[in-house]
């Protein structure tokens, strides 16, 4: 089967065109591509598939003519992944599957359609506007922290680290314990500092990510957005524009009123074909 791989600030996907969903992905199957010594490797799956031949697409065929299946690399899926839908416009631009549209070019994903622009080099995309939730525990080894709670379409819990404690000093080799009462569907978690100030920007986070079904990444775009929207709330703003520094890059995160868009570099750096069977354990 074609592949591409791509990655958007080091979130790195194996991208599957698979128009007529003819594909039979399963979990394993997902698995077994993201392995990164047995596979190809990646942080999650990207299946290219017309919106009117998937069933979590179809309502949307009439909007957009690609649908986003989005999968962890454990082989569960999530509703969104914000660096997954800005390489996902990157793959259709570059394969011809889609032209850059003045009005943003739709995509169809689980939490709804994004529209997306090219800006300069990097991909922009409109993503569901941040929700800011309840204050929510989090604990990791002997820290214990209360976050925010997001969500972006999918779930976050963004903490703020206290003063003195570096990120690159935190052990993110494991999950961060979080309340399964309150995250019954699990959670992405977001620690962060705050930057210096960058020109342009109304502010300037630093994050590290821990990220459900996918494990520590270099990069979460929609984490990027629950971060923005924080450290929006923190300055008392409604709006503006929050430069979010993760480990693989710069996301740019602007709010308005009624939008939230995440733009960043997005990259395609090999096609190939992959033997499925060869994969399967
Ligand atoms: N890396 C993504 C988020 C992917 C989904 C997440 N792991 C979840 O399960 O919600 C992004 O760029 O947003």
């Amino acid at each position: 089967m074609e592949f591409t791989k791509g990655h958007g600030t080091g979130n790195d996907f194996v991208i599957l065109p698979d128009p007529d969903g003819a594909l039979d992905l399963t979990p394993r199957l997902v698995a077994a591509l993201c392995d990164r010594r047995r596979g190809i490797g990646g942080d999650g799956v990207l299946r290219v598939v017309r919106a009117a031949k998937h069933p979590e697409g179809v309502a949307l065929a009439g909007e957009a003519e690609w649908f986003m299946d989005y999968w962890n690399s454990d082989g569960s899926y999530a509703e969104m992944c914000g660096n997954g839908a800005r390489v996902f416009v990157r793959y259709l631009l570059e394969s011809g599957l889609a032209v850059p549209s003045g009005a943003g070019l739709p995509v169809a994903t689980r939490a709804g359609l994004v529209r997306a622009r090219v800006e300069g080099e990097d991909i922009a995309v409109e993503m569901p506007r941040p929700r800011l939730g309840d204050p929510a525990a989090a604990a990791l080894g002997g820290l214990a922290l209360t976050g925010t709670a997001v969500y972006v379409g999918n779930p976050h819990l963004v903490c703020a680290l206290p003063a003195g404690l570096e990120l690159a000093a935190l052990d993110l080799t494991r999950m961060p314990d979080v309340d399964p009462a309150v995250f019954p569907a699990g959670v992405n978690v977001e620690f962060t500092a705050p930057g210096e100030p960058v020109a342009g920007t109304d502010g300037h986070v630093l994050m590290r990510v821990y990220e459900r079904g996918s494990a520590e990444t270099l990069s979460c775009g929609t984490g990027a957005c629950a971060v923005a929207a924080v450290a929006l709330r923190d300055a008392e703003r409604d709006a503006g524009t929050i430069a979010v520094d993760v480990p693989g890059g710069r996301l740019t995160v602007t709010v308005t009123g009624d939008s939230c868009w995440l733009a960043g570099p997005a990259v395609l750096i090999a096609t190939g074909e992959v033997a499925l069977p060869a994969l399967r354990p």
